[in-house]
């Protein structure tokens, strides 16, 4: 079964969209502290949960004992959650060769976050792996994203169409891995009608304020999840996480119109 196809089966299977991000702070009680803590939050957020996203800045942050931390939860994690390593690696092909074999083989994540601004031969390591997704920076939910990503070029396109362009040609190739796109919801208005197929991995809801009524208008049917971190781990609220989760994924769903 191809990665896309699994992440649908698991929205159809929950009715959620909702990508829940694991973003433990490295507060004062470190790896110990924060393992109790993902663990309650994967425990409650479990049956709302389309995908998890930990990102790596987090656990690497806590050194070792973080990477520990890491491999632990992801032998631990549900088996029917597709997860997503948010890594937003890049470098050479003869070095993301190795990054790929750690994250797909080694931790057998379902997907990867990868920064595509080296180019295809860069994220050509990624793309023969069954089962197995990418997604590709496009539009990313930082203002910054003006400064490359939406920049036109002289044929009238954008930036991130041409690494949209870099799916399309993995596509036509018959590779493998999926190619999905990260599009920040904070960004994604006139983003969407652009990239019409491909799963779209879409941060920005909760703390940074995306509106949902983009994607809404765009009447999506690709398996897109939507991710929130800090509105369900570290929102400033009586409700525990899984009713959090259950509220952030009614949301979404509400918005997709199913
Ligand atoms: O464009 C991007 C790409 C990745 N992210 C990551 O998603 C989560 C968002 O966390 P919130 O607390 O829900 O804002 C975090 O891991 C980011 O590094 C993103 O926000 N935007």
């Amino acid at each position: 079964m191809s990665y896309a196809e699994r992440l649908q089966k698991r929205i159809e299977k929950t009715g959620s969209r909702l990508c829940v991000g694991l973003d433990p702070r490295p507060g004062d009680g470190g790896a110990a502290f924060a393992k109790n803590f993902l663990t309650q939050v994967i425990e409650e957020t479990a049956i709302w949960a389309a995908a998890y996203k930990p990102n790596m800045a987090y656990f690497e942050a806590m050194g070792i004992e973080g990477i520990k931390l890491l491999e632990d939860l992801l032998a631990a994690m549900p088996s029917d959650v597709p997860v997503i390593l948010d890594a937003k690696r890049s470098d050479i092909g003869e070095t993301q060769k190795y990054y790929a074999q750690g994250y797909f083989a080694g931790w057998n994540v379902d997907a990867v976050t990868l920064n595509p601004f080296l180019g295809y031969d860069s994220i050509e390591p990624f793309l023969d792996w069954e089962g197995k997704g990418i997604y590709l920076l496009a539009v990313t939910s930082n203002p910054g994203s003006a400064d490359f990503q939406r920049q036109k070029l002289a044929d009238g396109r954008s930036v991130f169409e041409l690494v949209t362009a870099l799916g399309d040609r993995a596509k036509a190739e018959g590779r493998a891995t999926d190619v999905g796109y990260v599009v920040g919801l904070t960004n994604a208005a006139d983003v969407l009608e652009k990239i019409p197929d491909a799963p779209l991995l879409v941060p920005g809801l909760g703390a940074q304020g995306g509106d949902l009524a983009s994607l809404a208008a765009a009447g999506r049917s690709a398996p897109d999840v939507i991710n929130v971190s800090r509105g369900i781990l570290y929102a400033a609220d009586e409700r525990g996480f899984g009713k959090r989760a259950r509220d952030w994924a009614e949301k979404i769903s509400a918005a997709y119109g199913k």
